[in-house]
């Protein structure tokens, strides 16, 4: 490891600071119309573009995902805020016809200063999926990166400035969770969407309760991927190396316990072993990885205490699992291993219980879709859930019974922006993407306009 940049903390006088610039620039942008704001948008997505393999480079410096990924989160940024200024444009509220020719009418606001709070998985990738509506919708935005992640979103920040938003409308905060508790209690601070663990995004809610603020939480998860033996066999092998090895597995929608039904089992789990020992691990940054190291050295070692404790629990390592030291000699003291899948798993075993976010997969059999069912919704997460089968009412009805707030059938962890993201029960609630997250960036106002006379009681 070798430093890449030093960041000086944000305390509260910083804080205060992009509190008091943020709300000057949300006086200007909220004036402004829907479609100005969606031409700065689109600008600013347009320079994403084009700087699309720098970022991505520096994405992967700054998270140690494979350059190839890197790009793709890139992709999923940029169009989030094309998406975003589209629907700039279209914001608009309603007209309702009342007796006597009174009438009312809805207008969707902004909120004010919001603030977005991210994990280290997806840097850029989560400033973007906030921000753009925050944005799109007029809202002033502060960001605080996670500190293990600090320098990708300041591209984003130069970007939206290029673009032509006004200065200190989106603004980045360096900090841990010192800082994120001033930016959470601060009175002027509208809304709060973080993205991270279960524990912290208690937290949050606490302090938000506090000033009466709403909130997106995007928490973690435990997701199940179901494979039914009638499923085409090579695609759910693809699903389920997609639903765990993207970003070394700190993914928190992945698909972790893998439940196969017994007919494939063998013949599905020795595809899965075949290509997880093919992913080629080292230097992120070479053309061929697709997998590249762990965030720090205590997640690797939390990863790796998970599969002993997995082993000693009877589980079994069909492969991987161990740490890698790569041949190169720059890249010895890096956080790598490899990635695991473990077989003879059982609902009770710890690694089928809680999130690992590094790269294991758990496969677990099953008999019927009835006991899958109640198995793969037996967990307090929620955030995701996946099926494979060519059986298209099996696969509606299965996704009907699952208690997940993003649902796969036959892919895994594609994100499509103009699909809802978000969790059920201690995954979060809000959502990202989609049409529907200007809800959760705005509010509504009524408006009742009386065209005849008041009928007073007094
Ligand atoms: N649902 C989702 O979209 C995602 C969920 N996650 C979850 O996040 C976890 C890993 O990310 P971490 O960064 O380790 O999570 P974390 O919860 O430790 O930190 C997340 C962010 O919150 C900040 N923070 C920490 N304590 C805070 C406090 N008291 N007040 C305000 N801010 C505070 C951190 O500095 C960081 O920016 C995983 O457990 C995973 O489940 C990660 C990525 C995506
Ligand atoms: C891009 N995707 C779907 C693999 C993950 C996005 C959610 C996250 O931030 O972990």
């Amino acid at each position: 490891s070798r430093v890449i940049a030093t960041f000086a903390c944000s305390g509260e006088k910083e804080v205060n600071l992009a509190v008091q610039d943020a709300k000057a620039a949300f006086k200007i942008w909220s004036q402004k119309s829907g479609m100005e704001r969606c031409r700065v948008l689109l600008e600013a997505a347009r320079i994403i573009r084009e700087r699309r393999d720098e970022i991505a480079t520096v994405e992967t410096i700054n998270n140690g995902k494979s350059i190839f990924e890197a790009r793709w989160d890139v992709d999923t940024s940029w169009q989030c805020l094309e998406y975003y200024a589209g629907l700039a444009g279209s914001m608009a509220g309603e007209h309702i016809q009342l007796p006597g020719g009174s009438f009312g009418y809805t207008r969707r606001e902004p909120l004010g200063v919001c603030v977005g709070i991210g994990a280290w998985n997806y840097p850029f990738q989560i400033a973007c999926w906030k921000s753009a509506p925050a944005l799109a919708c007029g809202n002033a935005m502060i960001f605080k990166p996670s500190p293990f992640t600090p320098v990708s979103v300041l591209l984003l920040a130069e970007i939206y400035t290029e673009a032509g938003v006004p200065p200190g409308l989106f603004n980045v905060v360096q900090g841990g969770a010192a800082t994120g508790q001033f930016l959470c209690l601060h009175r002027d601070v509208a809304k709060v969407s973080f993205t991270g663990s279960v524990p912290t995004g208690s937290k949050i809610m606490e302090m938000a309760a506090k000033g009466i603020k709403p909130i997106t939480l995007e928490l973690g998860g435990k997701s199940p991927l179901i494979i039914f033996s009638d499923c085409d066999l090579e695609n759910a092998v693809k699903g389920a190396l997609m639903a765990n090895f993207l970003t070394q597995g700190e993914v928190c929608c992945n698909g972790t316990r893998v439940f196969v039904q017994k007919e494939i089992l063998e013949k599905f789990t020795k595809e899965v072993v075949k290509r997880t020992q093919g992913i080629k691990i080292g230097d992120p940054l070479l053309e061929g990885t697709r997998m590249g190291p762990l965030i720090n050295r205590p997640h690797l070692e939390r990863v790796l205490g998970f599969i002993k404790l997995a082993k000693e629990q009877g589980a079994k390592v069909l492969c991987g699992g161990d740490v890698f030291v790569p041949e190169d000699p720059k890249l010895k003291d890096g956080y790598y291993m490899r990635p695991c899948v473990l077989t003879d798993c059982r609902d009770d075993m710890t690694c089928v219980r809680e999130e690992i976010f590094g790269p294991v997969m758990s496969i677990l059999s099953f008999d019927t879709e009835a006991e899958v069912l109640e198995r793969a919704n037996n967990t307090t997460f929620g955030l995701a859930a996946g099926v494979f089968t060519r059986d298209i009412q099996r696969a509606h009805r299965v996704v009907a019974g699952l208690q997940a707030g993003m649902c796969f059938i036959n892919n895994y962890n594609v994100s499509p922006v103009e699909l809802p993201f978000g969790g059920y029960k201690k995954s979060g609630f809000g959502r990202e993407n989609g049409r529907v997250t200007i809800e959760y960036y705005s509010q509504l106002k009524t408006v009742c306009v009386e065209m005849g006379d008041v009928e007073s009681a007094f």
